[in-house]
């Protein structure tokens, strides 16, 4: 099983992004200005989770995405959410969004 990290391992990858290191999950909070701009912020975070094959819990709203990251199988935070963390603060940039 791959072993999980805990916040003091994580708080470098984290610093400067929306990510903050909550119990056994990464979360985060984008503000998207309108609907059709959270739903372009989550096509673009549901083409990275299909990439790395690691997949968040959402939830979505007008103007609102959170994102929570863990790994359920491991049953805590590990790389993999490290990983897809930097690809959603990578596009939220892009967009516009952070
Ligand atoms: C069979 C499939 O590879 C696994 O269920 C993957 C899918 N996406 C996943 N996403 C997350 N966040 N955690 C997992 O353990 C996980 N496992």
């Amino acid at each position: 099983m791959t072993s999980t990290l805990d916040s003091g391992a994580t708080s470098d990858a984290l610093e400067g992004t929306a990510f903050t290191h909550e119990g056994d999950a990464l979360v985060a909070h984008f503000d998207t200005k309108d609907f059709a701009g959270a739903m372009r912020l989550l096509n673009a975070v549901a083409d990275s989770a299909e990439s790395l094959n690691h997949h968040p819990d959402v939830e979505l709203g007008y103007g609102r995405l959170d994102l929570r990251l863990t790994s359920h199988e491991a049953g805590g935070v590990t790389d993999l959410d490290l990983e897809l963390a930097r690809h959603v603060q990578a596009a939220a940039r892009e967009l516009g969004y952070a």
